[in-house]
């Protein structure tokens, strides 16, 4: 029987992932990432690290992050606790959606997670306080291939629910995009 929904988005290979539960009247079992139906879903590769972050005030944002080649990555990202307005951003060069953005509602509530392909770049929007994230890399960390939009690029236009109330310096001033940006060849 299959635990999860796999629902396409507006941007080929983004996915939004409804973790179905199994209630009885101690709560509920859901589970949370299975390699056998990730795979029909497209996550081909290996787990390689599990990151967990918490983001205190409502209204904070985080991102746009991705990881450039060779080190280019999948994210399957869930909030376990709090609501989120989650955004992927389109970074694949050859892709008709290129520079588009999706954004879901990720909560604990809804039990939905986005499954973010290589070639996006990925942040969001807390839109309760004590927001606690999960997130599941194919990749490790390389802080030397890190890359970044600016949340605010007018080129990208994201609608973001909430005036921003916190935000990192470096995600601040991550620059904005420029003309010859080709994105990401994969
Ligand atoms: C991502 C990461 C960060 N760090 C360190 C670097 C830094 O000292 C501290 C906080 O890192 P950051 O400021 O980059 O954290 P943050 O801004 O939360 O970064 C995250 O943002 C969201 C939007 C994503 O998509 C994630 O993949 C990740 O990039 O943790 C690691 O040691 N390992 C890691 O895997």
């Amino acid at each position: 029987m299959a635990r999860f929904d796999f629902v396409s988005t507006p941007l080929s290979g983004l996915t939004l992932v409804q973790r179905k539960a199994i209630e009885d009247q101690r709560g509920f079992l859901s589970r949370f990432y299975c390699a056998d139906e990730f795979r029909e879903a497209g996550l081909t590769k290996a787990i390689k690290q599990i990151n967990q972050t918490l983001t205190r005030k409502k209204g904070a944002v985080r991102g746009m992050h991705f990881q450039y080649p060779p080190y280019v990555e999948a994210k399957l990202v869930s909030c376990l606790h709090g609501e989120i307005f989650d955004v992927a951003v389109d970074l694949r060069s050859n892709s008709p959606t290129f520079l588009h953005w999706h954004g879901a509602i990720l909560s604990a509530q809804n039990r939905q997670s986005l499954l973010i392909p290589e070639g996006f770049a990925h942040g969001f929007q807390t839109l309760t306080e004590d927001c606690e994230l999960i997130y599941l890399h194919t990749e490790s960390y390389h802080p030397e291939a890190e890359g970044a939009l600016n949340f605010a690029d007018p080129k990208l236009g994201i609608v973001w629910p909430l005036a921003t109330t916190e935000i990192s310096d470096r995600d601040m001033n991550h620059k904005l995009i420029e003309q010859d940006f080709q994105g990401i060849s994969l």
